[in-house]
């Protein structure tokens, strides 16, 4: 992919007071005096501009705890073969390819951006519907803005995002700033699409010629594949659930990561997934259902508050509240403010709103240790790309709650943590930050499949991932159990902090 065709998105729109405060996270003092001023800005740059643009795989989670991989992998491919065969123009079924160290993971590669003509008839779509055309999805009949007066299903259109959400609903023309997607042909008339009674929907433009290339997944093997971005599977991993456990995740619709980790625990065992919103908990139970994954119970709880006051309140309950040191594992995937999605346009937010989910995660967080039990392991991770979110609430961590340990993470795809948070290099390098703003321009036109691969794990979402261990205190002892019934041990620490 030539450079020139790399920059036919402009760079993700940001308020100028964010801009100035991600500047400024990307230029700290740390990282200057390690890159130098050139070269931090370089990154910068490379940053707003990779977040426009969709990350170079598509990443499917296989349901390896049912179906074998391959098994998988051969119904993807006749499901390819014939969506290809369905289709206009000179397409080729895309590869699959394997993760070499995620075992439940195929990627396709996502060709693009490609040379697509401009055409006459223009159906504008939301930024959010636009995001999703990028990654391979067709245009659904909601997230159509504008379309010309006289469209007919039949009709080929070319699709434009309006990336600053200006554009009203059921407007004929749009003279604001757009950004093409591609093109499509029209399976509905105007008028079904804005003169419905009633919620509209189905698919309104079936995408023939998008300017990034990548099959539609919109319902494919749904108990078989999840659509899950590659740092979110990597989670599911460094967690390490093991069959037997109890595990809480405290942030969890619509449960891609609960999925993962019941998966993982080869549905033996229990977890517990919290969700404040109670529309979304209806969606963890329905991926949990399509998945075949009985050990999962969701509940919609806000999880600050996840810790009884009752000392009496059994210790292995499923519903919330829980007594403390109930769970062997504990996932925060915490809230925070997603300025690592890709691909993303334009962000409006204020920088107050950006600032807003520190607060918010240290409660979470400080929950998490409390539910903890002794030995157990904790995972904190965002989907954003500030320091105040990711490294900042891990030197925070550290200094609040000495009972914790910063465990290696396995696999490690991502980077270290970055500078400018005071952490020392060893505590760096056991954090993961994956970074797409450094595997960004440096790509050849024909890249060899280990180099593929390696862009896979590497222009991926912006992401963050820390992983902790909970210590016990001098002469404090940990029961050692096999499932609930058969006691085998103690295991403790000695005055002198050896283990006794
Ligand atoms: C990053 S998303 C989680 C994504 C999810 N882990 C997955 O992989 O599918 C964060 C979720 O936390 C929920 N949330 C926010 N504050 C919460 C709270 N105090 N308690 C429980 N859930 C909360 C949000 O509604 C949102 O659905």
């Amino acid at each position: 992919m030539s450079l020139k065709n790399r920059n036919i998105f402009p760079q993700i729109a940001l308020r100028p007071e964010v801009e100035e405060y991600l500047h400024n996270v990307y230029t700290n003092e740390e990282l200057l005096a390690d890159l130098g001023k050139d070269e931090a800005e370089r990154v910068f740059q490379s940053l707003l501009s990779c977040l426009s643009h969709p990350p170079s795989h598509t990443c499917l989670r296989a349901s390896t705890h049912i179906h074998s991989l391959q098994d998988i992998q051969q119904r993807l491919e006749q499901h390819l073969t014939q969506q290809v065969s369905g289709c206009h123009g000179d397409s080729i079924p895309t590869p699959i390819l394997h993760h070499p160290l995620l075992p439940d993971v195929l990627l396709l590669p996502v060709s693009g951006p490609r040379d697509v003509g401009v055409l006459k008839s223009e159906v504008i779509v939301g930024a959010q519907c636009g995001s999703a055309v990028l990654r391979g999805a067709h245009v659904f009949a909601p997230g159509v803005l504008s379309a010309p007066k006289f469209m007919r299903a039949g009709d080929a259109v070319s699709v434009f995002s309006d990336v600053e959400g200006k554009c009203t609903r059921g407007a004929k023309e749009f003279q604001g700033k757009k950004v093409f997607l591609g093109n499509g042909v029209c399976t509905m008339d105007r008028s079904d699409i804005f003169c419905a009674e009633g919620p509209i929907r189905g698919v309104a433009v079936r995408m023939v010629d998008a300017l990034y290339q990548s099959p539609s997944f919109d319902g494919v093997l749904p108990n078989k594949l999840f659509l899950q971005n590659l740092p979110s599977v990597v989670v599911g991993h460094v967690l390490g659930p093991r069959p037997g456990e109890r595990i809480l995740d405290m942030c969890a619709a619509p449960g891609g990561k609960t999925t993962h980790i019941a998966a993982l625990m080869r549905n033996k065992g229990r977890v517990v997934a919290l969700e404040k919103i109670k529309s979304k908990v209806g969606k963890i139970i329905q991926n949990a259902q399509l998945l075949q994954l009985d050990c999962i119970k969701a509940y919609c709880y806000n999880s600050i508050q996840a810790v009884s006051s009752d000392p009496t309140q059994q210790c292995d309950t499923d519903v919330p509240p829980f007594q403390e040191e109930s769970f062997d594992r504990i996932l925060l995937d915490a809230p925070c403010s997603g300025l690592g999605q890709r691909p993303n346009m334009a962000i409006n937010w204020s920088l107050k709103e950006v600032c807003s989910y520190s607060p918010l995660q240290r409660k979470l967080f400080t929950t998490a240790v409390h539910l903890l039990k002794k030995g157990g392991v904790l995972v904190y991770s965002t989907c954003t790309v500030t320091l105040a979110e990711n490294e900042e609430q891990v030197a925070w961590a550290l200094k609040t709650f000495p009972c914790l340990t910063l465990e290696p993470q396995e696999p490690h795809l991502g980077s270290p943590g970055m500078l400018g948070a005071a952490l020392s290099h060893d505590q760096r390098q056991l954090l993961q930050r994956f970074r797409p703003e450094l595997a960004w321009g440096g790509a050849s036109d024909e890249p060899s499949p280990e180099k593929l691969l390696l862009k896979a794990s590497t222009d991926t979402i912006g992401f963050f991932i820390a992983k902790f261990s909970k210590r016990m205190k001098a002469g404090e002892h940990l029961e050692l159990w096999v499932g609930r019934w058969l006691w085998i041990g103690r295991l403790g620490i000695g005055g002198g902090g050896e283990l006794v």
